[in-house]
C-alpha cells in the first residue's frame, strides 16, 4: 500500500456521525453564542430582547440538561471531503456509515432526537422513525483524510429556502434584500442568510447550503474591510437586511441576522443562478476530520462563554397572567398584541398531520376525538421525554402552515386561542378577527425552556401521529407575546414596520456593525 495512502475504519465514521449529531443537539456553535450575546446586550425593542434572552437561557439549559436545543432536531445534511489516498474500511457503502450513525444519535436512550423524517414526501409521509436518511454531498479531493462538516437543519428555515436565476446585469444584493423581505419570521431569526451565486441551479444552493457553516466573522470583517467582491456583498447584506427592522423572531429590532455568508461559482455567460437559504436559531453544524486513529473526541465547549440571564430578567414584573382553564371569549378580548402573557391551564397540542385529520373529519361529517370548544391549541410536536420530563423541549412550529385549515377549525370547534410561532397570512387574520379568537406565540428556539414550563402530559388522540399527535399539557407559567389580538393588529406586521423606520431614523444600522 502507498505510505501516504491511510486506513479509516467505518464504524469509526459511524461512531464519529453520531457522537457529532449528538453534540450538536445541545451545544451551539460558540460564536453564535458570543454574537448573540453581543446582539442581547445591544437590542433596544423589549419583545424581540426577551425572545433572544429566551433563546440563550435555553441554550445554557440545554448544554448543561445535554438536550436538545430545539424540538426539530433537524434534517441530517453531510459534506464529506474524501481524500484520494484515504481507504475506508468497511463492506456498507459511505451512505450506509452515515446512515447509521443518525439512526443511533437519533434513537440514544440518554438524549433521544425527534424523527422528523418522512418517507414517501409525495404521498402517505409516513415517519421513518429514526430520522434517516441524511442528505449526502462526497467529493473527492487530494490527501489521506476524511473532512466531514455535518448539520441537523431545521425545517422552519429550510421551508423558506429561495432560488432565482437572475439576469446578469441584475443585482444580487437587491434581489437578497427583496426575498428576506418576503420571509416572515418563520425561519426564527436571528440566525444567518446564505447565499449561493453560480454554477448551475442545483450548484447554487449547494453553494449556500454549505457556506453557512463557516464560522461566524461578520464583526472581524468588517473591522478589517472586506476584501473580495465576495466580502463587499456579504457587509452590504448584513446592514440591508438587519435595515428590515424584522428583528428577533418577527417582532421587529436591530439584530435579524449575526451573519450573512456568499459563496461562488463559475457560471454560464447567459446566467446567474442565485440561491438563498436561512439559517435559523438553533444552528446546528460541527465539521471534523477522520486520520485514520479513530472516531472523532469531542470535547465540550467553554460553558462559561453562555451568558447567564436569569428568569427574572426575562419576566419582568407586571406581566398579564391567564388561567386557561377559566378563560372567557371577554378576557381573550382583551389581550393586546404585543403583550407579554404567562399562561397556566390545560393547553391542547395539534400541527399538521392532526389539523389535517381533524379537518378531514368535519368533513366527513364525523365527531373529533377532543372537545376543542373554549379551549387553547399549541401547535408543538415536542421531542420525547426521558427520566424524570414530562416532555422533552417542546417549542412551537410555524404557524402558517396552519393557516388552511385556520377558518374551519375555528368555525366548527369554538377554540378561544391559538399559540405557534411566527406571522399569521390574511386569511387567517380575516378568521381571527371574525371568530374573535386571537393568536399568541411563543420563542421558536427556546424549547428546552418552553418544556420546562409544562408539569403534565397526556395523550389524548391520533396516537399513531408520534410527535404529531393530540396531548393535553399541563402548563404553569408558560411564557407567550400576543401576537394577532381580536381587532386584527399583528405585532408581525407593526413590529418591523416600527423598527425599520426607527433605524432609518436613527442610522441604528451603523451601530449594528461594530
Ligand atoms: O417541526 C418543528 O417542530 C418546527 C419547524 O422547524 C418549524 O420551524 O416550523
Amino acid at each position: 500500500m502507498n505510505k501516504k495512502t491511510r486506513t479509516i475504519a467505518g464504524k469509526d465514521i459511524t461512531k464519529s456521525v453520531a457522537d457529532a449529531l449528538q453534540y450538536i443537539s445541545y451545544y451551539h456553535p460558540p460564536d453564535y453564542i458570543r454574537y448573540l450575546s453581543h446582539a442581547y446586550a445591544r437590542e433596544q425593542n423589549p419583545a424581540a430582547k426577551n425572545a433572544i434572552g429566551q433563546i440563550l437561557l435555553n441554550s445554557r439549559m440545554a448544554a448543561f440538561g445535554r438536550r436538545p436545543i430545539c424540538q426539530d432536531t433537524g434534517l441530517v445534511v453531510v459534506f464529506a471531503k474524501v481524500g484520494m489516498d484515504a481507504r475506508i474500511k468497511s463492506r456498507a457503502s459511505f451512505a450506509d456509515l452515515v446512515n447509521e450513525g443518525v439512526r443511533r444519535a437519533y434513537l440514544d436512550p440518554d438524549n433521544p432526537l425527534r424523527p422528523s423524517i418522512v418517507a414517501d414526501p409525495l404521498a402517505g409521509r409516513v415517519n421513518t422513525r429514526d430520522n434517516t436518511p441524511a442528505v449526502i454531498y462526497v467529493d473527492l479531493e487530494p490527501g489521506n483524510q476524511i473532512e466531514i462538516t455535518i448539520a441537523a437543519k431545521g425545517g422552519g428555515s429550510e421551508n423558506k429556502a429561495r432560488f432565482a436565476t437572475l439576469n446578469p446585469s441584475a443585482s444580487v444584493a437587491d434581489w437578497v434584500v427583496d426575498t428576506v423581505s418576503t420571509l416572515g419570521s418563520g425561519w426564527c431569526p436571528p440566525g444567518l442568510i446564505s447565499v449561493g451565486i453560480g454554477g448551475s441551479a442545483e450548484k447554487a444552493m449547494l453553494l449556500a447550503k454549505e457556506a453557512m457553516n463557516e464560522p461566524i466573522d461578520m464583526s472581524e470583517l468588517i473591522a478589517r474591510g472586506p476584501s473580495s467582491a465576495e466580502e463587499a456583498l456579504r457587509v452590504e447584506l448584513y446592514e440591508r437586511i438587519n435595515g428590515l427592522g424584522i428583528g428577533a423572531q418577527g417582532l421587529g429590532g436591530l439584530t435579524t441576522v449575526v451573519d450573512v455568508k456568499v459563496a461562488t461559482y463559475p457560471t454560464h455567460v447567459a446566467s446567474k443562478p442565485v440561491a438563498l437559504i436561512p439559517q435559523c436559531a438553533a444552528n446546528r453544524h460541527l465539521k471534523f476530520t477522520l486520520d485514520g486513529s479513530g472516531p472523532v473526541r469531542l470535547e465540550p465547549p467553554d460553558l462559561t462563554e453562555w451568558p447567564e440571564i436569569g428568569g427574572a430578567e426575562l419576566n419582568p414584573a407586571g406581566v398579564r397572567r391567564v388561567n386557561l382553564d377559566a378563560l372567557t371569549k371577554e378576557e381573550t378580548a382583551s389581550w393586546r398584541c404585543g403583550e407579554t402573557l404567562l399562561l397556566s391551564g390545560r393547553v391542547l397540542t395539534g400541527r399538521d398531520a392532526a389539523q389535517q385529520r381533524m379537518v378531514d373529519l368535519i368533513d366527513a361529517g364525523k365527531p373529533l376525538p377532543v372537545d376543542l370548544r373554549g379551549r387553547v391549541i399549541y401547535y408543538v410536536g415536542p421531542v420525547r421525554a426521558v427520566r424524570d420530563e414530562v416532555v422533552g423541549p417542546a417549542g412551537p412550529t410555524t404557524s402558517s402552515r396552519m393557516d388552511g385549515f385556520t377558518e374551519k377549525m375555528l368555525t366548527e370547534t369554538g377554540l378561544y386561542a391559538m399559540i405557534g410561532k411566527a406571522e399569521r397570512g390574511p386569511a387567517a387574520i380575516k378568521s381571527i378577527v371574525k371568530h374573535r379568537t386571537p393568536y399568541l406565540i411563543a420563542v421558536g428556539g427556546a424549547a428546552y425552556l418552553i418544556s420546562k414550563s409544562i408539569k403534565a402530559a397526556r395523550l389524548v388522540a391520533f396516537e399513531d401521529l408520534g410527535m404529531e399527535a393530540i396531548y393535553e399539557f399541563d402548563v404553569q407559567d408558560m411564557p407567550v407575546i400576543m401576537a394577532v389580538d381580536v381587532e386584527g393588529n399583528s405585532i408581525h406586521n407593526s413590529g418591523p414596520v416600527e423598527w425599520r423606520k426607527r433605524m432609518a431614523a436613527d442610522s441604528i444600522a451603523r451601530i449594528i456593525g461594530v
